[in-house]
């Protein structure tokens, strides 16, 4: 446990994940003075320090106790727990939350012009990845006799450079593979940032107390980006037709217009965002003044 009793939070220093962990962290009320060379940041307004590692790092870090919570892929976090329980060391670790950034899939590519059906085209083959076990796993499941060869960068330029046959990483607009010529083929692992915290027992009653609150404020700030507040001026006599047409609206505000017997204003919290043919309907409905409005936070 740190001494000082601070939270230690390690997140991804420079990459993928740096940016939306550290706009979530502030978005929960965590206000950090980050600056580029500094490998810790410590909170002004709350006991939390913030390690900045390599995303390898912090799933180690978390289990073995050294930080207390860590943002995480969960390719890295799977391909970690794969490599420690070869080494015979356990993985202990709690995932608190499945976060809704870093969304990506692990696949299998090969070279445009290589003539590939199934996985079983990779006899005897070599697969370069940065991510053996996941690799060598599904190998495995689909009884396939293939060769995983490790690199921890580049790896789409293995196969032009003659160190593999095909190859096996993350994807996600597929802009990477098809700048290499290569074609995606079989989706082995699908992943998004993750939440994990160190063992329960490791943690003292303050910092579970500290987690315990942070936890909602997470939930919050990801429910709030996906629901709108929507305000419109609705013709009575066509309420329940308006009401019927907003997604996820139970139970809407309905205020009068002052100086207005046809129209009501209608506030409303929607879990969904509204369609621009939604806001067409409700238009030709005689709604007027639609406006949809981004939610920062929410609770309750
Ligand atoms: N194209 C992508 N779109 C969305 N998420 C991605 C994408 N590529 C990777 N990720 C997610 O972000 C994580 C970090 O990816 P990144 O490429 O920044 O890692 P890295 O090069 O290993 O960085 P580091 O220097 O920290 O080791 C990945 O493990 C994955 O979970
Ligand atoms: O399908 P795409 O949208 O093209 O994304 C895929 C690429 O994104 C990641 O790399 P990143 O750009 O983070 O750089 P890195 O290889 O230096 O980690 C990943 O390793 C792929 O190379
Ligand atoms: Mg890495």
């Amino acid at each position: 446990m740190s001494e000082s009793g601070r939270l230690r939070i390690a997140v991804q220093k420079s990459g993928r994940l740096s940016d939306d962990s550290i706009a979530l962290l502030k978005a929960i009320g965590i206000k950090l003075n980050i600056r580029d060379r500094l490998l810790i940041a410590h909170s002004t307004n709350q006991p939390i320090d913030l390690l900045r590692v390599r995303d390898d790092d912090i799933p180690g870090l978390v289990m073995d106790g050294v930080v207390d919570l860590g943002f995480i892929g969960e390719n890295e976090l799977e391909e970690k727990m794969l490599e420690r329980k070869a080494a015979g060391k356990a993985s202990e670790f709690e995932v608190l939350r499945r976060l809704d950034y870093g969304g990506c899939r692990l696949s299998i590519a090969v070279p445009k012009e290589a003539s590939y059906n199934g996985i079983g085209s990779l006899e005897k083959k070599r697969v370069a990845t940065t991510y053996p076990y996941l690799l060598e796993r599904y190998f495995a499941e689909q009884k396939v006799n293939a060769k995983a060869v490790m690199l921890t960068g580049s790896v789409e330029v293995a196969p032009r450079a003659g160190v593999a046959d095909a190859i096996c990483d993350l994807v996600s607009t597929g802009a990477t593979l098809e700048a290499n010529g290569l074609v995606e083929k079989d989706v082995i692992f699908r992943s998004k940032a993750v939440l994990i915290q160190r063992a329960d027992g490791d943690l003292s009653d303050e910092k579970l107390a500290l987690i315990n609150r942070l936890i909602p404020r997470i939930d919050g700030v990801m429910q709030a980006k996906e629901s709108k507040y929507i305000m419109l001026h609705a013709p009575k006599a066509y309420l329940e037709q308006v009401k019927s047409l907003l997604p996820g609206a139970e139970n809407p505000t309905v205020l009068p217009l002052a100086g207005n017997d046809e129209l009501v204003a209608v506030h409303v919290v929607s879990s969904e965002n509204l369609f621009w043919e939604t806001m067409e309907k409700l238009k030709s409905l005689g709604c007027s003044s639609i406006l949809v409005m981004p939610i920062e936070k929410m609770m309750g």
